[in-house]
């Protein structure tokens, strides 16, 4: 594929990227996803598949919790957003999705002080579940997220230099480590609950930031992206890969040469004995970026601009992050949480949820 619209999702196997010989290839591949499809499967990473079957088989048992221990977790008694989500919580599009939640976030003490802007206080510690009732889980899924992370920290060097700039081209977008923080679900998608009964699982979004590394914690389809033509295309779980694709901060910061590309996922069909779950992987940069300000103009080879132009604009039926163009990064998610949990942020953000919500609570979230 050089150019032009796409009809399936390409799979890349990242240890070319590691071997001086075949380096260049991954690298010309990977130019081809961020450009024209925005989604792409990573296989043979470094992250330890045994880690990863090791995250696969809690899930279950963390959907099990006792009521009164998720209770305890909840988001809303966090300022960082992070926590539990009960089923159908949250919108998107103005329909609830058919999801249940636990957001989960790589070690971080809350930087925040008095007079900091308010988007600090976004990035926190997280809520755990009760050692003695999923023993050895906060220590698995720690591990996880920290060899994830490290994926996502080279993954984002080897693109840097897929779009034309040296290795270091993204590096002004982030914080030394203990600055950063980055945040991830673990998603649970039951069976639709009737014949008819609605099956968005979640409805159409782009994400925020910049990489998106999801695993697929189980064989049942339902990730669908879309196409510049407005179709949607299957992203069936493909074993021993990650799904990676892009954000808005991304698109923004690369003058729309990397596609934040707008996916969804469709429940299992009513009678599927099973729930898809997943854990997306989200990796942030830093709070204080204002990716419209010159500083953090980024300069690209007229070839990596043709290529750009030669796709063409995409159709989208996506809501959200259009901020970026004025905002600090984190008032943009920090916005972004708002709407999506607005009893958290009536609880710790009460002047952004008077005016997000001046007509007081809604029933659920209204924006993904
Ligand atoms: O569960 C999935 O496969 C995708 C979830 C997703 O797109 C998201 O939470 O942003
Ligand atoms: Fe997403």
């Amino acid at each position: 594929m050089s150019s032009g619209d796409f009809s399936s999702v390409p799979i890349l196997d990242y240890s070319q990227a590691l071997s001086s010989s075949t380096r260049a290839k991954f690298i010309a591949d990977l130019r081809d996803a961020a450009i024209n499809v925005g989604f792409l499967y990573l296989s043979h990473t470094p992250v330890s598949p045994e880690l990863t079957q090791s995250v696969i088989s809690y899930i279950p048992a963390m959907f099990n919790l006792p009521e009164d221990e998720k209770e305890r977790i909840r988001m809303r008694n966090s300022p960082h957003f992070l926590g539990y989500s009960k089923f159908g919580a949250e919108f998107t599009k103005g329909q609830a999705d058919m999801r249940e939640q636990f957001d989960i976030a790589t070690k971080h003490e809350c930087q925040w002080k008095e007079g900091d802007p308010e988007y600090r206080r976004l990035w926190g510690p997280s809520q755990w579940p009760a050692e003695d009732l999923i023993p050895g889980f906060q220590k698995t899924l720690e591990s996880y997220l920290d060899q994830v992370q490290h994926l996502a920290d080279e993954f984002v060097t080897i693109l840097a230099e897929a779009i034309g700039l040296g290795p270091d081209g993204l590096s002004k977008f982030y914080d030394t480590a203990e600055k950063m923080q980055h945040r991830s679900k673990v998603v649970k998608y039951p069976a639709a609950a009737g014949p008819s009964a609605s099956t968005q699982g979640v409805g159409p979004h782009y994400d925020a930031g910049f990489v998106t590394i999801l695993l697929q914690a189980s064989d049942h389809e339902g990730l669908q992206v879309q196409n510049l033509q407005g179709q949607w295309i299957d992203a069936k779980p493909v074993p021993g890969t990650f799904v990676v694709n892009f954000g808005r901060a991304i698109e923004f910061a690369t003058q729309n040469i990397v596609r934040a590309t707008s996916h969804r996922v469709i429940s299992p069909a009513h009678g599927t004995p099973t729930p898809r779950y997943s854990v997306p992987f989200f990796h942030n940069i830093g709070l204080d970026v204002r990716i419209a300000d010159p500083a953090w103009k980024l300069e690209f080879p007229q070839s990596v601009l043709a290529q750009r132009d030669a796709r063409g604009q995409h159709t989208s039926d996506s809501v959200n992050f259009t901020e970026f163009g004025t905002e600090a990064s984190g008032h943009v998610n920090l916005i972004g949480r708002v709407k999506s949990h607005p009893d958290v942020a009536q609880r710790h953000y009460p002047e952004l949820f008077k005016r997000y919500f001046p007509d007081g609570l809604p029933e659920h979230g209204v924006a993904y």
